[in-house]
């Protein structure tokens, strides 16, 4: 029987969460997934592909591995195909096979059931069809796992839980459960929400997903920090000014409107995504690598983050959000936002992070941007050609690049601003940099929870933005209105500047990966 790759070629350490000591514990058996929300968007368009991805590399067997998805929408199995199988695109290296085939037999791994979130019914039906694949793949003793998947709305996690423990616990091995955000709406509701779902499950059995931690460049951050000689001296107080997490879409709401408008930017974005992302930059050397360690890193830099102050924050909503008709009329809802935040400890006192995000501005990008200070004693400074920058994009197109101050080559003594680069798509072009979804799903199956959110993490990050965000719900801020297509409102360029980035005037370069997406 062959046996699923897990691919963990990391040297040092294995995950370690009390169910999965060692990979051995992976080898062997049965790997039933379940897909909640099987006819929803995100099932579509991420979900399913990430697996059929995974699937293609032999990460998933099929002769171990059975796949369900489950919804109230009636579908047949095939109806479900169907729906799927425009979104699963072959790699150019299965081309030379029959690519057709390639998709197929990950097809054929899918089963539909039909039911209800909050009636038992459906999951009987459910546990009856996972237990006879389980005994078709791993004999009538062999061990089973099961990996149920919440691609729903956050309103039917209490229900869909407690189905699941109800009816379908696996008695073989091991269960684990993914949730999508938003995990909850502010600092009770997420609260509520983390007891539902402890009362029904370990926290080493819950997968709190944030799709941002399986980005490349994002998990790049420890080991550019922690294995680099270059940056550890320098990554502090002394040598930063300032660092900007930034997050553009040159897009709107799209249809999601509905969604969008209960949540806003803060909450879609900031208070998740690119709050990970700083935890990942700020925090101190973990003990090990082991999840915990990291993890509990990151949750001290959450409580060291000072109460947002109120003139460090602009809100901002694009001309023009108002006429998506699932938006309700007259919303103040913020499609924009720069917020700053300060963290209290030895090594980050006095260095302001700049969090923006927006919908519908002028590009589409992800990146932070760490400012270093002004050289001290600079004897070229009737030539001043800007700060030195560290910049690391996640997307498009992942790169790291530094902006330094070179001699302008030729017989000239003059000094000029350029880049050391590294982008990826030059530097390895034979390598297909997964999905950030296929890559945490591999996780869950190994059962390393390292880049996913524990409880007392997403709680901190709560702590952090629930004052801000009840002040904006009552209405107490304003949102700016700003044009389709700029880079918002002028008052956070303001505030970037007022809290000390330093933008460089005339310098103007476009990474050779990033000329290809213009
Ligand atoms: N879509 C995306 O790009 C992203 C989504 N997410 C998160 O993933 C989760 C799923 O998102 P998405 O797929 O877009 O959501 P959908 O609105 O497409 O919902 C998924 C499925 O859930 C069922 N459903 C929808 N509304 C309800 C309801 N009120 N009560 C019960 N069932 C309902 C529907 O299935 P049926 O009626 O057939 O049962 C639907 O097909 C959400 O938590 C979302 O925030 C996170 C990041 C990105
Ligand atoms: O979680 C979300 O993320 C997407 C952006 O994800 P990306 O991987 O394309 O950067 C965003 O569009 C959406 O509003 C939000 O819910």
């Amino acid at each position: 029987m062959s046996t699923i790759n897990t691919g963990n070629n990391l040297p040092c350490e294995s995950p370690k969460d009390g169910e999965s000591a060692s990979l051995k514990s992976f080898e062997g058996g049965c790997v039933s997934i379940i897909v909640f929300g099987a006819s929803g968007d995100l099932a579509k368009k991420k979900t399913f592909p990430a697996l059929f991805n995974l699937f293609r590399q032999g990460f998933l067997p099929g002769s171990q591995v059975q796949i369900f998805g489950y919804a109230r929408t009636p579908l047949t199995d095939e109806g479900l195909r169907d729906r799927l199988r425009g979104y699963l695109k072959p790699a150019k290296s299965d081309l030379s096979k029959d690519p057709s085939s390639v998709v197929k037999a990950f097809l054929d791994l899918i089963t539909y059931v039909h039911g209800n979130y909050d009636t038992e019914e459906g999951y009987l039906k459910l546990e009856q069809s996972i237990v006879e694949h389980e005994e078709l793949k791993s004999g009538e003793e062999g061990p089973t796992k099961r990996l149920f998947y919440l691609a729903l709305p956050p309103s039917v996690y209490p229900a869909v839980s407690q189905m699941i423990k109800k009816c379908c616990m696996n008695k073989r091995g091991w269960t684990r459960v993914v949730v999508e955000k938003p995990f909850g709406k502010d600092l009770a509701s997420s609260e509520e929400l983390s007891g539902q779902l402890g009362q029904l499950f370990t926290e080493e059995q819950i997968y709190r997903i944030d799709h941002y931690l399986g980005k490349e460049i994002v998990q790049n951050l420890l080991v550019m920090r922690f294995a680099n000689r270059f940056f550890l001296p320098l990554w502090n107080r002394d040598n930063i000014d300032n660092v900007q997490i930034v997050f553009k879409e040159d897009f709107g709401t799209e249809g999601r409107g509905g969604y969008f408008d209960e949540y806003g930017i803060i909450r879609d974005i900031i208070q998740n995504h690119l709050l990970q992302v700083l935890c990942l930059v700020a925090m101190e050397k973990p003990v090990s690598l082991s999840p915990e360690h990291i993890r509990d890193e990151k949750v001290k830099v959450l409580r060291a983050i000072e109460p947002i102050k109120d003139d460090e924050v602009v809100l901002g909503q694009y001309d023009g959000y108002l006429n998506d008709p699932t938006v309700p009329k007259g919303s103040t809802t913020p499609t924009f936002a720069t917020i700053v935040l300060r963290i209290h400890n030895e090594r980050w006192d006095g260095v302001p992070f700049i969090m923006k995000a927006g919908k519908a501005l002028d590009s589409r990008k992800a990146e932070i941007r760490v400012q270093f200070k002004d050289v001290p004693g600079d004897i070229y400074r009737c030539q001043k050609q800007g700060r030195n920058e560290f910049v690391m994009r996640l997307q498009p197109s992942e790169a790291m690049y530094m902006k330094l101050t070179v001699k302008q080559p030729g017989l000239e003594m003059s000094a000029t601003q350029s880049e050391l680069d590294l982008s990826y798509r030059q530097r390895y072009q034979d390598i297909v940099i997964p999905e950030a979804y296929e890559r945490l799903l591999l996780d869950t199956i190994r059962g390393d929870q390292q880049h996913f959110v524990r409880r007392d993490e997403l709680r901190a990050a709560w702590e952090i933005f629930t004052p801000l965000l009840h002040r904006i719900d009552r209405g107490e801020f304003k949102s700016l209105i700003y044009p389709e297509g700029s880079r918002g409102p002028p008052e956070a360029d303001q505030l970037t500047e007022r809290v000390g980035y330093v933008r460089t005037h005339g310098y103007i370069w476009i990474p050779p990966s990033l000329k290809a997406e213009l």
